[in-house]
């Protein structure tokens, strides 16, 4: 078998997943050789803007897609969050690794919780999702604008712009700073995005080699997870640009998926919840977008298109 060589971008963080996946394939393959072949995203370029206003969904992997296509590399590792909802001909998912902590995670250098924050506080966040749920709780508060990798990000706390900034706490787990989280936001404060602490492995469709050298990193849990939580997102046209929200767990082979969408001023948010059998998660996903659908959830993502 010739080197497999993995696509990444260049983030600490991506960079962290990237290694991680190299560290698998060679735990479980001890002869084989693994490389990472290292590129720099749109979204890594553009840092002054939010997500939503440079464009276009696969901000984030669109690169990675081109190398794989093109053969310079062999697979290509996302977040799941970042991942589109559809695949370039000839591409697909193969793998969705062990998800980490899912939540949101609440970062300051002064206050303990949310519920801390003195009146009109400055928060950052760039996430419209993560700023309508913040609202609803708090309407109080200041959302200021906030992008950059986890470093970025965490600097600029430090600098005093913020009083307190929102991350994924996977990020921070994964960078080995989870003494920065002061505690994770609970699913009724701020519900995750679709696919939120997990990492997705891309391939060429037909490469059945790597295809098999990648199955046993999957993981089947967080796999009918996510797929139910993306199927729910894939209905409503939402990648993590939008004030959309998803998380679900399994009890059993019971699986509870909660959707949300939200004003982005936080006045009104929009939710609907099901449960169904594990092997029918991406049927029930789109039955909880047509239940926010029914809610009104169109108006407000309309409203943001066209804005
Ligand atoms: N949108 C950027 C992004 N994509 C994935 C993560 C965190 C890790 C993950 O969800 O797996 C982050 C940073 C953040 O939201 O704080």
């Amino acid at each position: 078998m010739k080197t497999v060589r993995i696509a990444t971008r260049k983030s600490a963080l991506a960079l962290w997943q990237a290694e991680y996946v190299r560290e698998r394939l060679e735990h479980f393959h001890p002869k084989l050789s693994v490389e990472l072949v290292k590129m720099t995203s749109k979204g890594d370029r553009i840092l002054d803007a939010p997500l939503a206003k440079i464009g276009g969904k696969g901000l984030f992997v669109k690169e990675l897609e081109n190398s794989l296509l093109a053969g310079r590399a062999d697979i290509a590792v996302h977040s799941m969050k970042d991942v589109p909802m559809s695949f370039p001909d000839g591409l697909g998912l193969a793998t969705i690794c062990p998800r980490e902590n899912p939540l949101d995670a609440f970062v300051s250098n002064h206050y303990n919780h949310l519920e801390e924050l003195p009146e009109g506080a400055v928060v950052g966040t760039s996430s419209l999702r993560r700023q309508c749920q913040l609202l609803k709780l708090r309407p109080d508060l200041t959302i200021r604008f906030l992008r950059g990798n986890v470093n970025t990000r965490l600097a600029k706390l430090d600098n005093g712009e913020y009083d307190a900034i929102i991350l994924a706490a996977a990020g921070l787990i994964r960078l080995d700073m989870a003494d920065r989280i002061r505690n994770c936001l609970t699913t009724e404060q701020c519900l995750p995005a679709a696919g939120q602490g997990a990492v997705g492995i891309e391939i060429r469709s037909d490469d059945k080699t790597i295809r098999q050298l990648l199955e046993p990193l999957h993981d089947q849990d967080t796999a009918d997870r996510v797929l139910a939580e993306r199927a729910m997102n894939r209905r409503l046209n939402g990648g993590c640009q939008v004030p959309i929200a998803c998380y679900s767990e399994l009890q059993g082979d019971e699986l509870f998926i909660r959707g949300l969408v939200g004003q982005p001023d936080g006045r009104l948010l929009l939710e609907a919840q099901t449960h169904c059998h594990r092997s029918e998660g991406e049927t029930a996903g789109i039955q909880v977008a047509e239940k926010l659908l029914q809610k009104g959830a169109d108006r407000i993502l309309n409203e943001l298109m066209h804005e």
